[in-house]
C-alpha cells in the first residue's frame, strides 16, 4: 500500500527540477510554499464538505477523490520541507499500542 506513496514521493522529488510550464508540481514549487499551503487548505475544506454530504447521501466516491487530492497536496508540502511519507509512517508506527486518551493525559501538566 505505502509503495504507491513512496513511488509518488520519488516523482515529486524529481519534479522539483522540472519545467513549471509542463509540470503541475513544478508550477506549485515555482509559486512557493504559501501556494502549496493554500492548496492543502482548499483540499482539506473540500474533503470536509464531501464527508458531510456522504453522511446524508451514503455516496462516498467524492470523499475518496477529495482525500486523494488532500494527500497529494500534503505530500507536495512534505517534499517542499525535505520530508516524505516514511516520516509520517514512522510517526504513526511509534504510536501503536498507545491509546490516544493516554497520550493526551500524558501531555497534561
Ligand atoms: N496525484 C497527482 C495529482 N492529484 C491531483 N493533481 C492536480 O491537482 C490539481 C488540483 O487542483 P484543483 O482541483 O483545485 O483544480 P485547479 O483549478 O486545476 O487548481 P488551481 O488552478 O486552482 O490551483 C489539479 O490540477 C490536478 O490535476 C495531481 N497532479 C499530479 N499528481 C501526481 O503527480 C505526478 C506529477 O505531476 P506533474 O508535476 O503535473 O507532472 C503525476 O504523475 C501524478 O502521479
Amino acid at each position: 500500500m505505502s509503495d504507491v506513496l513512496e513511488r509518488l514521493a520519488q516523482v515529486l522529488e524529481a519534479r522539483k527540477e522540472a519545467n513549471p510550464d509542463t509540470s503541475y508540481v513544478a508550477s506549485l514549487h515555482a509559486k512557493g510554499l504559501n501556494k502549496i499551503l493554500e492548496k492543502v487548505g482548499e483540499e482539506c475544506t473540500e474533503t470536509l464538505l464531501a464527508a458531510k454530504d456522504a453522511e446524508h447521501s451514503g455516496d462516498t466516491r467524492a470523499v475518496v477523490y477529495e482525500t486523494a487530492d488532500l494527500w497529494f497536496h500534503s505530500m507536495v508540502m512534505l517534499s517542499r520541507l525535505e520530508l516524505g511519507p516514511q516520516d509520517i509512517i514512522d510517526e504513526l508506527a511509534s504510536r501503536f499500542d498507545l491509546s490516544g486518551l493516554e497520550e493526551k493525559a500524558s501531555r497534561q501538566p
